[in-house]
């Protein structure tokens, strides 16, 4: 109950036993529990339904759900506009999700990104947080910042969505980093540090993309970086602190239960690299400490070994 009802919000999910779960106990035991669902929040099992009673589409399913839900939405209500939460590059493709709505609506469909730091345990209870909403269109980030945004969940319009979606994909590996940085003690400064070269390394893809390096500097790059770097509920942070912790990814991922984007994003972050000649040594230590064998001391060992340069 921590926001005031100013919208009636439907919710969809695929899973439809944990759908009639959260109807009749007003709560999300698997992802949210202890947090009351609000009374206007209505449940809907059927996906039609729910796509056909929207003004506005929220997809909030991890990076790799985005390009089918979209397809569906699309074919349903092709008028209505459509925001996404999603963070990361689409295995494979190395799309940003602006790029995939773009390639499943067609590049002027009403559409932008919800980014920026916000744990969603804590935006539930109604703690304070300030986020970004990314559109091409400045009107259209206008019009629906001015329906969603809230004393307690602000909303800052941009129109860089090259910025502020590769800001919010490859925070989440550097939030790896830290917590293999964390997990093996190696302390604030080193945390620092990691946080700030990161900081360096998206901001260099950014602008090879064609981002602007000012957006790096906002909620969706600075912001999200810290939040994610030093939080605990960060999901990739907690990756590297159990990898630092000598469990392997599979166990990981397992116990987890919830999508850590920065496992994928690490190796579509260093083939765009890669294509682009720029250097991410963060992002390539993570990779190779992910998906190619080498372990955790060693990947900061390779770090800490590189030649002096310029800041
Ligand atoms: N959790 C957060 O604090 C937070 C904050 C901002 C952005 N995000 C981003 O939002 C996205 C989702 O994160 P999350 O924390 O909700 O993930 P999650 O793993 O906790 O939950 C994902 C939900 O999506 C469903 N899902 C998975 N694949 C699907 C598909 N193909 N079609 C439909 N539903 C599918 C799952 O069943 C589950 O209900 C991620 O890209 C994440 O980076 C998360
Ligand atoms: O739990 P994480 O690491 O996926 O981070 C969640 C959000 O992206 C924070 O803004």
């Amino acid at each position: 109950q921590a926001f005031s009802a100013s919208h009636d919000v439907c919710l969809w999910g695929r899973d439809r036993v944990h759908l009639g779960e959260m109807a009749d106990r007003r709560e999300n035991l698997r992802y949210l529990a202890g947090v009351r669902l609000h009374d206007a929040l209505a449940i809907e099992p059927d996906f039609e339904t729910a796509a056909h009673r929207a003004d506005l589409h929220l997809v909030v399913t991890p990076l790799s759900g985005l390009r089918d839900t979209a397809r569906q939405l699309h074919r349903l209500q092709p008028a209505t506009p459509l925001l996404w939460a999603c963070k990361g590059f689409e295995a494979g493709t190395g799309l940003l999700p602006h790029e995939i709505v773009a390639e499943e609506l067609g590049k002027d469909a009403p559409c932008g990104v919800l980014t920026g730091p916000s744990f969603a345990a804590e935006v539930a209870r109604g703690l304070p947080a300030a986020i970004t909403l990314a559109a091409h269109d400045p009107a259209f980030a206008r019009h629906w910042i001015g329906a969603l945004h809230q004393p307690r969940l602000r909303l800052y319009a941009n129109t860089d969505l090259v910025g502020c979606e590769i800001g919010g994909a490859v925070k989440n590996v550097m939030a790896i980093a830290a917590g293999v940085s964390d997990g093996m003690g190696f302390g604030l400064n080193a945390r620092a540090a990691l946080i700030t070269r990161g900081l360096a390394e998206i901001a260099r893809l950014a602008q090879a993309l064609g981002g602007r390096a000012e957006t790096l500097m906002g909620l969706a790059g600075m912001g999200d970086l810290i939040l994610t770097c030093t939080g605990d509920l960060s999901r990739n942070r907690r990756v590297g602190l159990a990898l630092a912790a000598g469990k392997t990814l599979d166990d990981i991922l397992r116990e987890l239960g919830h999508v850590a984007e920065g496992v994928s994003t690490a190796r579509e972050v260093v083939g765009l690299a890669h294509r682009h000649a720029i250097e991410m040594p963060i992002c390539e230590a993570i990779d190779a400490l992910l998906h190619h064998g080498l372990n955790a001391r060693k990947a900061v060992e390779l770090l800490l070994a590189r030649d002096p340069r310029d800041e």
